[in-house]
């Protein structure tokens, strides 16, 4: 069951291939009181690709999460999601509810409230905290909760308070409040920092999984998680897309070792 929900294509992408495209930057540039974050970056993500993008402090990897989910506005360039949506016109609020999820760094749970009831308030986006818990969940919305918790281990944790998680657990329902939205693109940064080896294994184990059905851009900095998970790797640096291609590829490349991975 966990299979059709989460794993498997959506009906609305049998047709597709992964050369398509579900999300276009091009020619992106984004200043900062004159400091270029980004210069004339162009990406390509492929419907169900999931790609690593790596770089060393300041390339440029956050602002490019922030132009993507319309926190910060390109000062030019285009961002077109699902080959026609402009995300540049979008709030941040619209881009998630046409379907970007992004997970941020540090986990951001409601601490006092249960497993379950995080990821309840997670997928009736659209009412208050309170009138969330308040809302009865239909047969169908109490299935993906159900099966996100098995998805992600968290199935004899569901009463527990949030809170009283380890750090890798909170990550992991983190991405389950994501996941009950059903989201198209993922967008995860460092999804591993601060996991056990054993959670990180995991972690590797469900993207891979979740790729397929889900995009997903995933901003890392430990090598050995990229390595496993990794279909295409970008480079950033200096606010540009320094080599793009394969893991091995990228690690061959001179100026990547010389700017980031060191000789
Ligand atoms: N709001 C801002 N105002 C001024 N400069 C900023 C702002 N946001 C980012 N920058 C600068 O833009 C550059 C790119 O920052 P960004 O956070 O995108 O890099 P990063 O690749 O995510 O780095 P890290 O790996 O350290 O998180 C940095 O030099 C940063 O100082």
């Amino acid at each position: 069951m966990t299979d059709q929900l989460f794993t498997q294509p959506h009906l609305a992408d049998r047709h597709r291939q992964q050369t398509d495209p579900v999300l276009q930057l091009s020619a992106i540039n984004v200043s900062f009181e004159g400091f270029r974050a980004l210069t004339d970056l162009s990406l390509e993500i492929g419907v169900g690709e999931l790609r690593c993008v790596i770089g060393p402090n300041g390339a440029g990897k956050t602002t490019l999460m922030d132009v993507i989910t319309g926190k910060t506005r390109p000062n030019s360039g285009k961002v077109f999601y699902d080959q026609d949506t402009d995300l540049t016109r979008l709030s941040p609020v619209e881009i998630a509810r046409a379907g970007i999820g992004r997970k941020f760094q540090k986990p951001t749970v409601f601490e006092a409230l249960s497993v379950f009831e995080n990821l309840e308030i997670a997928l009736k986006t659209e009412k208050s905290v309170w009138a969330s818990l308040r809302a009865r969940l239909d047969g169908e919305q109490q299935d993906r909760i159900n099966e996100v918790l098995k998805l992600l281990r968290l199935g004899s944790e569901r009463d527990r308070l949030a809170g009283r998680l380890s750090h890798g657990q909170k990550q992991f329902l983190e991405i389950g409040m994501l996941l009950v939205q059903e989201p198209h693109l993922l967008l995860l940064d460092e999804p591993a920092a601060g996991m056990t080896d054993a959670e990180t294994d995991y972690t590797a184990e469900l993207f891979r999984q979740l790729a397929g059905k889900h995009s997903l851009m995933v901003v890392e900095h430990d090598m050995g998680f990229v390595e496993t998970i990794a279909d295409r790797v970008t480079v950033l640096h200096q606010g540009q897309v320094l080599a793009e291609g394969s893991l091995r590829e990228v690690q061959a490349n001179e100026q990547v070792i010389d700017v980031y991975l060191g000789r």
